[in-house]
């Protein structure tokens, strides 16, 4: 089954997120808690729960906005005094005063200016910071099946792309909210104090833009919440087209055209969303800009009418002044309604994040969860009953197993009767749905999830190696092991010569899944891992694939000495492996109909008997060297039991 890539309990080492190549700003180390209930506040409130974290430093911004904004609003002032005071008095003094004063104030602007920008930077990065870990972290807690049902790239998308989309809002966009609201508002209460009567003109305006903006966020909003549903539909391509199991199927089903074709299409239907969000908005953005230009000429407008009426209601120090004012106010109300649409965008890459987050965890700790110091390895299963979806029909059920510390227990039986599913549960990879499993005693729900790695190793068919080097890949499986321990559980492997005999030794880089490996090498270095690793309890899913006699050898002595002294669950491929197992357990459709030893169900002469002689077709083949019916004989007979289906 298609699950089976989960390998040996090795995740995929997260490499490269949603990082942009921007400077690095030290954010907190410590990840947040994830919720292990989903949350159910509105999205905004969410989002501004993340900025309450930060609460000193977005005061500290609100400050320096303030100040910024402040200080923006002197010269204007220091202006009309220049014009309506200083120039008409010739009092020279009080220019250079005033002049000074605009150059120190401007000066201060610019400073302050530089203060914001960081404190925006900071607080941004660390939100994203917290949000990227936060989505990472809890995706890390999703069981197996969440990761069977999620389309591969899907997940690298919404960190990548949606936690990297908001990235620019947040971290560039919040800082000029602030700056820009402050610095308008400043501006307006000080175009009201200079002149309540032009402000009330220019105000007038205002509300029409609003009005447009309300409407164009909501139609921002749908554009991106279609555009990152394309960007993960092309990042799931890549993912699954440009990888080496990827590029093998296409190429020998011959259907590269044909997903490039389907790429093609996925990449113009993405660029029309572009085009479409970078052109929403664009006309009452140019409409706003040709207003403000037009605002200046209808203040000179009515302080003219009414000067060349003999009134002076506004005085010219005051229509130049006003004028300089509104100047001010061109970047921060462009700023402000750009970054209207920004929010609206980014609200709709939140609502994906905060989906990630809210998809509930199902393989959960116990508050009270118990570690487990020294595992013997016993495991019990309890009237196990197992499905893989409400309503779905059981997988497994009522099985009652028992497989004592440091015995072998080889599951058979057709395809598809669970004996993976069996390997699943004692590695709580799934828990069942009925009836308990074991170890030493404890319900594996009691215990710790790292108490249960700790005492479970899974060892698959299909052996998962990250791209790194031989050595880390081994290390990963106990990150504290000495050179001498890692040589020596490649020998028990039969792997060191192979990787001492490479130019790089055990620097050498594996590849894309291990893919400079061949099969059987890739499947004896992930048996010295798990040597290194060292647990009671292992569970083999012995590998199918045909690999040559030799080969085949060296991986079944490899496992051969993996097993030694440990609890051995295997699902069993290789009659050799079956045959000195202490307990055979054969399965039916998710039912145990049969247990004993060898010779105890060859004697039985029931489903067993004809698998191994061959009588049945296809579920296991015989080790190197040897035909089924020659193994079945190998043992003189035993009397076995037969377990009820229905037992
Ligand atoms: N994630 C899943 N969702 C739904 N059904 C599943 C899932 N995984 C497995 N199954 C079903 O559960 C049943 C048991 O599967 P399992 O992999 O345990 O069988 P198996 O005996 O190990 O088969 P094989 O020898 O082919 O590996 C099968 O019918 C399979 O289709």
């Amino acid at each position: 089954m298609s699950s089976r890539d989960t390998h040996d309990g090795a995740p995929q080492p997260h490499r490269s997120t949603a990082g942009r190549g921007r400077r690095a700003v030290r954010v907190a180390d410590d990840p947040p808690a994830t919720p292990a209930e989903p949350d159910v506040r509105p999205p905004l409130r969410r989002v501004t729960a993340l900025f309450r974290r930060h609460r000193r430093w977005v005061a500290a911004l609100v400050l320096a906005a303030c100040l910024l904004g402040a200080v923006n609003v002197v010269s204007p002032f220091l202006l009309r005094a220049i014009i309506d005071r200083a120039l008409p008095d010739k009092n020279a003094a009080l220019i250079s005063y005033l002049a000074g004063g605009m150059i120190v104030a401007a000066l201060a602007g610019a400073g302050l200016g530089v203060v914001t920008t960081w404190l925006a930077n900071l607080i941004g990065q660390r939100v994203m910071h917290e949000l990227r870990v936060e989505v990472f972290t809890h995706l890390q807690r999703m069981s197996l099946l969440y990761y069977v049902r999620t389309r591969p790239g899907e997940l690298q998308s919404r960190i990548a792309n949606d936690v990297g989309g908001v990235e620019n809002v947040v971290a560039n966009t919040a800082a000029s909210a602030v700056q820009n609201a402050t610095s308008a508002a400043a501006v307006g209460v000080a175009a009201l104090v200079m002149s309540w009567k032009l402000a009330l003109i220019c105000l007038a305006v205002v509300p029409l833009f609003l009005l447009a903006a309300i409407r164009l966020g909501g139609q921002r909003r749908g554009i991106a919440r279609r555009r990152q549903g394309q960007l993960a539909n092309l990042t799931a391509m890549v993912e699954e087209g440009l990888s080496v199991a990827g590029m093998l199927l296409s190429t020998t089903m011959g259907r590269r055209a044909a997903l490039a074709q389907r790429f093609t299409t996925e990449s113009r239907a993405l660029a029309d969303s572009e085009m479409r969000a970078a052109m929403s908005g664009k006309w009452l953005l140019s409409t706003r800009r040709a207003s403000l230009t037009m605002v200046p000429a209808v203040v000179y407008w009515v302080a003219g009418l009414a000067f060349a009426h003999g009134a002076v209601v506004i005085s010219i120090g005051t229509a130049v002044a006003f004028t300089s004012m509104l100047n001010r106010l061109v970047g921060p109300a462009s700023a402000l309604q750009g970054l209207g649409l920004q929010v609206s965008t980014s609200m709709a890459l939140f609502g994906r994040i905060f989906e990630v987050l809210d998809e509930p965890v199902d393989i959960v700790e116990k508050p009270t969860a118990r570690a487990l110091p020294a595992p013997t390895g016993d495991v019990r299963f309890d009237g196990v009953g197992f499905r893989y979806a409400d309503d779905q029909p059981w997988t497994l059920d009522s099985i009652d197993l028992h497989v004592p510390a440091g015995t072998t227990t080889a599951l058979v039986g057709e395809t598809g009767s669970g004996k993976t599913t069996v390997g699943y549960l004692v590695s709580r990879l799934v828990d069942p749905g009925r009836g308990a499993v074991l170890i030493d005693g404890i319900d594996l729900r009691d215990l710790r999830l790292d108490a249960v790695s700790g005492a479970v190793g899974l060892v698959s068919q299909d052996t998962y190696l990250f791209h790194d080097t031989v050595r880390a890949n081994l290390l990963f499986g106990r990150p504290d092991a000495t050179q001498d321990q890692i040589e020596a559980a490649c020998r028990a492997a039969r792997i060191h010569d192979l990787v001492a005999s490479l130019p790089d030794g055990y620097d050498t880089v594996v590849g894309a899944r291990g893919h400079r490996f061949s099969g059987g090498e890739r499947q004896r270095l992930a048996i010295a891992r798990m040597i290194l690793r060292d647990p009671p309890v292992l569970v083999l899913d012995e590998a199918t694939s045909a690999l040559d006699n030799e080969t085949e050898r060296a991986v079944q002595a490899a496992l051969d000495e993996l097993s030694r002294g440990r609890t051995t669950i295997a699902i069993a491929h290789r009659l050799s492996t079956v045959r000195h197992a202490d307990q055979i357990v054969v399965l039916d459709r998710g039912r145990i109909v049969e247990r004993g030893t060898h010779s105890d169900l060859i004697t039985l002469g029931g489903r067993y008997a004809r698998l191994a002689t061959g009588a049945d077709p296809g579920v296991w083949g015989a080790g190197p060297g040897e035909t089924r019916a020659d193994e079945a004989a190998a043992d003189p007979p035993r009397t076995g039991v037969r377990s009820r289906p229905d037992q």
